[in-house]
């Protein structure tokens, strides 16, 4: 159990500048939970808004593990990974663990934009403070 709400933010190149502009747009909802980050998205975002993010390593150098673990010990509430669907990822295994830990332990993904707006809106109202039980 913890206090807040968690976010995981993850982007791959061709999506950070888009995640980028989305950690500017709700940075007002997003400044309310705890931030977690691959390496490199986290850096972008925290070089471009006022946010406090936990940065773990890059993603091919296993930060999508890391995120995987988090999501085992149940401390991260909403991943936000907007995946590049149109280049081969070296860590292609990686980023499919993390998307089936979402999955066995129930944690909502947005791997685009469209789904991010609809659960970072759902996140601001409420709608996933029942993981806080
Ligand atoms: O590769 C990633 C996710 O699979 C993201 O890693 P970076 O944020 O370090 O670029």
């Amino acid at each position: 159990m913890h206090k807040i709400l968690n976010v995981a933010l993850i982007a791959h190149d061709n999506k950070k500048d888009t995640l980028v502009n989305f950690c500017i747009a709700y940075e007002a909802i997003l400044s309310k939970y705890g931030l977690y980050a691959t390496g490199t998205t986290g850096k972008r975002i925290m070089d471009e808004t006022h946010l406090d993010i936990h940065r773990l390593a890059s993603g091919p150098l296993g930060g999508d593990q890391q995120i995987g673990s988090l999501i085992v010990n149940k401390e991260i509430d909403l991943v936000i990974f907007l995946r590049d669907p149109l280049t081969a990822q070296a860590h292609e295994p990686d980023i499919q663990a993390l998307i089936r830990l979402c999955d066995v332990y129930s944690v909502p993904i947005a791997t685009n934009l469209a789904s991010a707006e609809i659960f970072i809106r759902a996140l601001n109202d409420g709608e996933l403070n029942w993981r806080l039980d």
